[in-house]
């Protein structure tokens, strides 16, 4: 019976009632006004915890870990740990930013790209505190194992020559440096890019490739010649024997009053062209050296040096 009256009088109650309006809001008693501004800080509390969890590289870890390029590295810092080969590279570097030669067509100081996390990747140090001087009537070859940051150092201080075979379709990608600067020709890529492209005549703009769809070695040769700094983007690939051996003549013949830098996996070609090359491991300058000579060490290829350093040797401490 008592069941039967109280089922009864909640059943009257909701009938007398319309619900909450947006004109209790200001009723204290019900609480409605406390409960939104709980639910809409809670929606940017959640907002802010995910976007933490989809950019945690950025985020969290960034302030765990120093941020690497936070301050100019000096040679002085880099010594302990780095071969004598890197660093003195780095000390010329730094003469060269006292007194600048205009006989160094690239001077690249603590040159460091961070590519940042993305889809929930974690951010990507490509190349880090390179320090480099190329002087003209160089051809600088850069090796190193596949994702060792090759291309990134390319794409800061160029425009790209790619391989003959994807010239139409290869999008020239230049990449902004995320630390230090590089000199071409004296213009800093950071201050005067434009400048850079104008004393370099090259233009960076897609279009102008797609003029050169009539490419073969010769206007590559044009191409090649008529620029002071040349850079190829492993140049050789996909080209047969012959047509290799003619391009392999037209840089031999161009890199006398010029830098060429040439990315390449090919140990035969590096040899061939090139004075100097580097071997990039992680982002980082491990080894630069004589590249016919191999270290100038007896019974050793570049192919030998090229392995033990891809491995993480650090045998090939010899300028
Ligand atoms: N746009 C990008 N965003 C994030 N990471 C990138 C980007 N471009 C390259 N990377 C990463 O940076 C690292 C260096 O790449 P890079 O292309 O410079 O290497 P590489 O030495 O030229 O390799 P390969 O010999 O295969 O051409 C790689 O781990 C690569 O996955």
């Amino acid at each position: 019976m008592f069941h039967e009256f109280s089922i009864k009088a909640h059943e009257a109650r909701l009938s007398h009632t319309s619900g909450m309006a947006w004109e209790d809001l200001n009723d204290r008693s019900n609480g409605l006004k406390e409960l939104l501004i709980i639910m809409v800080a809670e929606w940017f509390v959640f907002l802010f915890v995910s976007y933490c969890l989809d950019n945690k590289s950025s985020v969290f870890y960034f302030r765990r870990k120093p941020n690497p390029f936070s301050q100019r590295t000096s040679s002085r810092d880099f010594s302990s740990a780095e071969k004598a080969d890197i660093a003195q590279e780095r000390e010329k570097v730094e003469e060269l930013l006292v007194r600048p030669d205009r006989s160094y067509s690239i001077v690249c100081d603590n040159l460091g790209k961070v590519y940042p996390g993305m889809d929930g990747n974690p951010r990507k140090l490509a190349v880090h505190g390179l320090s480099l001087a190329l002087g003209r009537g160089e051809c600088f070859g850069i090796l190193g194992p596949n994702g060792a940051g090759k291309s990134t150092f390319i794409k800061m201080v160029s425009i790209i020559v790619p391989p003959i075979d994807t010239m139409f379709t290869q999008m020239i990608g230049l990449t902004w440096p995320s630390a230090g600067t590089a000199f071409v020709e004296g213009l800093n890529i950071q201050t005067e890019l434009e400048r850079v492209y104008t004393s370099m005549g090259v233009c960076p703009q897609h279009e102008q490739w797609k003029n050169l769809l009539a490419v073969s070695i010769y206007s590559m040769e044009e191409l090649v010649t008529s620029k002071l700094v040349v850079y190829m983007d492993e140049p050789s690939t996909g080209l047969d024997p012959a047509s290799r051996n003619e391009l392999w003549k037209v840089v031999m013949r161009a890199k006398r009053n010029k830098v060429i830098i040439i990315t390449t996996h090919s140990m035969e070609e590096a040899e061939h062209l090139c004075d100097r090359v580097g071997i990039f491991v992680d982002g980082r300058l491990e080894c630069i050296g004589n590249a016919k000579q191999a270290w100038g060490i007896a019974d050793t290829t570049l192919e030998d040096v090229f392995i033990k350093v891809a491995r993480g040797a650090k045998a090939f401490n010899v300028i």
